[in-house]
């Protein structure tokens, strides 16, 4: 067996609290951020570059992680977004043909700290009774109040703005130029799935810096307008936000997922809030108020947009439900070519019940443009 010398590290949580654990290979390491948990069997390369996740701790729930290896083309961004890893049984060997690199080497190509050996069933109770909170990872185990020092100097995630950490530089094109439809995307962490799911639509992207303009973005002329998932508070984001008002206000086309979604209710007057400890899975319960139907889906969110604020607006209406706990899944504006939803219909590797929402947004692009 491989790394029988492993170090001792530990889970150091904001409130005191410790677990124990290995490193991940035979390093020593540190990492902080908000420790959260993803409930999902599958996807953990998905998970671990879908620049949402910045500035997290990983807790994977499933017990082994690792053993079908990581494969280039599978990854959501360039590189692993998440601050560090927390799981149960780090595999480091995988029996998957198709796999490019083990998902050690994936791992320290973005060097990424990782530990394993940790009692993620005990961790993961703890955070739904007391709810998100920083940690810090690490393997200097003897320095407690040295670790102390430097997880109170961690930013909350309430309030931080981070959009700006993972958001394109410059803007840049995906698909195919000659495709019938264009759609601007404001990059605020956007998904490479999403990018896809377009693609696959006969759509030709321009993906936009995340304080883009509106102008900057109009002058491409595109048919519709989209808003991306992405890391952090989205009540800081002012340039998106006063962005998104002035799309709403000309009535394009704009279509909104989880972090975007958010920046839509924002811009109508609804707050959002932090959550407890949020959703992070891929079997959560959403309802469709309009079909009746449920569908299974993949979610990602710390942060929620309110239910009475939204339910007394007169310009938005609720959709769509998430019926786990009853917090909105869905949004769209009455009198205007907007909607939203909290949740990620280009989930991959899935569940897919909710990717007829491209089909929604385009068809609401073909009757404008029609
Ligand atoms: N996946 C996302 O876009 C997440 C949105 C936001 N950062 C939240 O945690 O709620």
């Amino acid at each position: 067996m491989k790394y029988q010398t492993r170090k001792k590290a530990i889970i150091l949580l904001e409130d005191g609290t410790i677990f124990h654990g290995k490193a991940v290979g035979d390093k020593d390491g540190k990492a902080v951020g908000e420790v959260c948990f993803n409930t999902g069997m599958t996807g953990y390369q998905e998970i671990f570059t879908d620049p949402s996740y910045y500035g997290q701790l990983m807790v994977t729930t499933n017990a082994h992680i690792g053993n079908y290896g990581t494969l280039a083309e599978e990854s959501e961004s360039d590189k692993a977004k998440i601050s560090g890893l927390i799981c149960k049984n780090f595999s480091y060997t995988h029996s998957r043909p198709a796999a490019d690199k083990s998902l050690q080497e994936f791992l320290d190509d973005s060097n990424l700290f990782a530990i394993s050996d940790v009692d993620t069933r005990a961790l993961v109770t703890y955070i739904r009774e007391n709810g998100a909170m920083n940690a810090i990872i690490s393997t200097d185990v003897d320095n407690i109040e040295g670790l102390k020092k430097e997880l109170a100097e961690v930013p909350d995630m309430n309030g931080l703005e981070l959009a700006s950490k993972v958001s394109t530089k410059e803007p840049y094109y995906f698909g195919n130029e000659n495709a019938t439809y264009k759609i601007a995307a404001l990059d605020v962490g956007i998904k490479k799935n999403i990018l896809r799911n377009f693609d696959q639509r006969d759509v030709y992207v321009k993906v936009f810096p995340y304080n883009a303009t509106y102008e900057e973005m109009s002058e491409w002329n595109p048919d519709g307008y989209f808003l991306s998932n992405g890391p952090g508070d989205p009540a800081p984001l002012d340039s998106a936000i006063n962005l998104t008002k002035t799309i709403i206000e000309k009535d394009h086309p704009l279509f909104g997922i989880c972090l975007g979604h958010q920046i839509i209710a924002i811009a109508n007057g609804i707050k959002t809030y932090k959550m407890h400890h949020g959703h992070r899975g891929i079997n959560h319960p959403v309802k469709n108020l309009k079909t009746g139907k449920g569908e299974i889906t993949s979610q990602n969110h710390g942060f929620s947009v309110d239910k009475a604020e939204t339910e007394a607006n007169n310009e938005v209406e609720i959709t769509h439900i998430c019926l786990n706990d009853d917090t909105v899944g869905g949004i769209a504006m009455k009198n205007k070519n907007c909607f939203s939803v909290q949740y990620h219909p280009e989930a991959s590797p899935g569940p897919h019940d909710a990717s007829y929402l491209f089909d929604e947004f385009m068809d609401r692009i073909k009757r404008v443009k029609a």
